[in-house]
């Protein structure tokens, strides 16, 4: 399938205008393209064309009003407007966990490829984004051969995503690596030509087939969860027999072969993507036959998951195995700082664990309560950080926002009616808060009620 796209590309569109696409859609304006970004949802569509983003990400709301001010940037929920006019279109909707499954939905991408097949009346070339199981490309390179018009010319290349939510503009537009799989080198210069502003002349260009483009994103995804499901299963270790999980992961990621990135011990990982992408790949090569290849994925989902019971555990520890009706403060909802996405977010779902328990729990997130409130309505959201500590008895920090970091015992000793705190990112200094008559705890240490 040889298209012949200019290979000077000006107008570009994205399908799926959620975190990864509102972002690349801001980005591809940023670096000088006319950009449509396109979203089943008119909510969003309307949000994003006033120039506001429906969700928190650091610079991203200026890039938005920017390029929608200037002309450069708009939003539609009509594919039509951009089948006769975009050289380039980057697909870049959902892949959730399947409903009552472990494998990857694949219904969206499914049908913003097909539609998008539909709806394309001039050559141009699609661009995969979206993480996907290996295969899909190639499955979709012979939909699109089956859906676009016949007079047509239409090709597709892989170009998986790798960027940090809070990080999502200075990831896309300063890049560590970009991946391309391609069917011909045609398309990889067009893509190349895409690019060319945001690649200075060190950037690594990795042109390959679709299944490794695929298989590099899910290969990166399981390595980064495994990285820390490894260190958190030392500090399940260092909770039995002492030692300082801290120290261990400094020690071990000064040998530059390991590296200290991604050794943080705690309440583990969660959010829209490593979990759900270790259980596609999972599924996906069990799928092929090879269901032994990956399952220490599994120990590492499990090691994971344990981390949340472990913290919840804790706290009925520490209140003397009696949560009924106990306010507990629980700061940080979001699965991460800089950002308002509570997807598998591993605070809140101890906090909702406690509140099931019969626990008064008040939760404190600088982004996140809005969209947690969706999730739990009956829980407590607070406004601020004070509310939410005021008369707790037991204090638990699960995401590490600098303004919980940065917490001393003197701004709540005061507020609390018993100084009880559980520190489930392991970022305060233990000997501050003991010495002020705090019960300190924190993952990986042995717990002071043992
Ligand atoms: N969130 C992130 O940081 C990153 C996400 N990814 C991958 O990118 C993909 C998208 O993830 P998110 O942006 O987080 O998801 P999201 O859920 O925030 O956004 C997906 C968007 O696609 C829209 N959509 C669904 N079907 C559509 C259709 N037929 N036509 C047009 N729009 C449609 C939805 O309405 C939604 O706005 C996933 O495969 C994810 O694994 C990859 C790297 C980073
Ligand atoms: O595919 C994706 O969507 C993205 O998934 C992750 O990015 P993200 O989900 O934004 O967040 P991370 O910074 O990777 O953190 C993931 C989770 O791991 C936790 N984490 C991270 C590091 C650490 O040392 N310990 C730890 O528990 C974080 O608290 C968070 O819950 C990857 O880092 C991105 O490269 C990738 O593009």
């Amino acid at each position: 399938m040889m298209v012949r796209v200019s290979a000077t590309v000006e107008n570009v569109s994205v399908i799926g205008t959620g975190y990864l696409g509102a972002t690349h859609a801001a980005c591809m304006a940023e670096l000088g393209f006319n950009v449509v970004g396109v979203d089943i949802d008119p909510e969003k569509i309307t949000s994003l064309s006033a120039g506001d983003l429906p969700f928190h990400e650091p610079g991203l709301p200026e890039l938005i009003r920017k390029h929608v001010t200037g002309g450069k940037l708009r939003f539609t929920t009509n594919l039509d407007e951009v089948g006769a006019w975009a050289d380039v279109h980057f697909i870049a909707v959902g892949t959730p966990q399947v409903r009552g499954g472990t494998g990857a939905d694949m219904t969206y991408v499914d049908t913003a490829t097909t539609d998008l097949a539909r709806a394309i009346t001039k050559d141009a070339l699609i661009v995969g984004k979206s993480t996907v199981p290996v295969g899909t490309a190639a499955r979709l390179a012979d939909l699109i051969a089956e859906t676009k018009h016949p007079e047509v010319n239409l090709s597709l290349a892989w170009n998986p995503e790798f960027l940090r939510e809070g990080f999502a503009v200075e990831d896309t537009l300063t890049p560590d690596r970009l991946v391309i799989g391609t069917t011909n080198t045609h398309d990889e210069d067009t893509l190349r030509s895409v690019y060319a502003e945001a690649l200075d002349r060190d950037t690594p260009w990795i042109s390959t087939d679709y299944q490794t483009a695929e298989l590099v994103k899910v290969a990166a995804n399981a390595f980064l969860a495994t990285k820390i499901s490894f260190i958190n299963a030392f500090a399940e270790v260092t909770e039995t027999v002492g030692g300082d999980i801290t120290t261990l992961a400094d020690a071990i990621g000064h040998d530059t072969r390991i590296g200290r990135k991604f050794l943080n011990a705690g309440v583990g990982f969660g959010g829209g993507c490593l979990p759900k992408d270790i259980r596609a790949l999972q599924t996906r090569v069990a799928e092929l036959g090879l269901d032994h290849s990956m399952r220490f994925l599994d120990e590492v989902d499990q090691i994971n998951l344990r981390r949340r019971k472990k913290t919840v555990a804790l706290a009925f520890d520490t209140l003397d195995q009696d949560v009924i009706g106990k306010k507990i403060a629980v700061l940080g909802i979001t699965f991460k700082p800089l950002s308002d996405d509570v997807r598998d977010s591993p605070g809140l779902d101890v906090a909702a664990r406690l509140f099931n328990a019969g626990a008064d729990v008040a939760i404190y997130d600088p982004q996140g309560n809005h969209n947690a409130a969706k999730r739990y309505p009956r829980i407590t959201y607070n406004d601020t950080l004070n509310e939410a500590v005021t008369g707790a008895e037991l204090v638990i920090l699960t995401t590490e926002w600098d303004e919980f970091k940065t917490l001393t015992p003197e701004d709540l000793n005061h507020k609390v009616t018993t100084r009880r705190i559980i520190d489930a990112r392991n970022v305060l200094n233990p000997h501050h808060w003991e010495n002020a008559g705090w019960t300190f705890t924190q993952l990986g240490r042995q717990s002071p009620h043992d």
